[in-house]
């Protein structure tokens, strides 16, 4: 069935435009080759430039498209969708890269929202017991160190987020300028997302308290809802702050978290991105990669 060719994702309009080759990459990236094929696609300037994004929306936008042009190969197949905010971006991406080069994929999705977003984008459909291997996931953080440790569960989803990571042969991070931190827990305060079994709340919440020095471990209250989040698991949700000493080594936290009995993920992803995409204020991009290498792509006006 051809895709469509415009279609609306959370209020985001995605339009598939056939456009000429996109410039090559700014020099040092590493991974997989670039595509340069004839589906690749040009910036585009319109929603940016035109002013109908707010800088912190453009930023996550180019974060997005960049990884996408640079991370989602034509041979790909398998590919895993993301939550939360920047991830409607990637999708626009994908979907403009037309349905020739999406006819043949099948999309992962990560929760209940990229599901619909892949759903409501005309895509391809699967989950990971099908497809336990993934060629790339794509994905937002709350926030990146420079090791590429990242924070992940803002919006509840980590468990998932974490099995796709772990499935993919190459796990990328996209996100605006403010996620690009030396330190977990410098601007992101709401402390590290916890899945736990319902019935094991109160006991997991006393012993982050007492036991992992985390005074401040709260239970995550819905909005809209009386009572607590609930994951699309049916978990429930604590966050836990850590002092900025402790976030320097999340390894040791998320292991110390894990151990505790109820808690079914931690959202600590440590050791398990390729790359992370940073858009930045002035339309440039931040690629940082996994050896340490930082790759600075500059705005384009064309
Ligand atoms: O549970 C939610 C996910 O981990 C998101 O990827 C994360 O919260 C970042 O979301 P956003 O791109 O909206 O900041």
């Amino acid at each position: 069935m051809p895709l469509p060719t415009q279609v609306s994702v959370k209020g985001i309009e995605i339009h598939a435009v056939p456009l000429p080759p996109m410039a090559p990459p700014a020099t040092g990236a590493q991974g997989p080759t670039p595509h340069h094929g004839s589906t690749r696609l040009k910036p585009l300037k319109s929603p940016i430039q035109e002013g109908k994004l707010s800088v912190i929306e453009r930023s996550k936008q180019l974060a997005a498209w960049t990884a996408v042009d640079e991370h989602v190969l034509p041979e790909y197949r398998v590919i895993g969708i993301g939550s939360g905010s920047t991830v409607p971006y990637v999708v626009e991406r994908i979907v403009s890269q037309g349905a020739e080069a999406n006819k043949d994929r099948v999309f992962i999705p990560t929760g209940f929202q990229s599901k619909e977003l892949i759903v409501s984008s005309g895509l391809s459909l699967g989950d990971v017991d099908q497809y336990p291997t993934i060629d790339v996931t794509l994905d937002g953080a709350d926030e990146v160190d420079t090791q590429l440790n990242c924070i992940k569960g803002g919006g509840a989803c980590h468990l998932r987020e974490k099995v796709l990571a772990e499935a993919a042969t190459t796990f990328i991070l996209v996100a605006d300028y403010r996620k690009n931190v030396e330190y977990l827990g410098t601007n992101f305060k709401a402390g590290v997302p916890i899945e736990v079994v319902p019935f094991a709340y109160a006991k997991v919440l006393q012993n982050l308290h007492q036991v992992l020095n985390s005074p401040k471990a709260t239970l995550r209250m819905a909005v809209a809802k009386a009572g607590p989040v609930v994951s699309d698991n049916g978990n429930f949700i604590i966050d836990a702050p850590f002092d900025v000493e402790r976030m320097k080594e999340p390894y040791k936290i998320m292991a110390q978290i894990k151990m505790l009995t109820g808690v079914v993920e931690v959202g600590l992803f440590c050791h398990m991105a390729r790359a992370a995409y940073f858009g930045n204020q002035d339309g440039s991009v931040t690629a940082k990669w996994n050896d340490g290498k930082i790759q600075e792509i500059p705005a384009t006006n064309s």
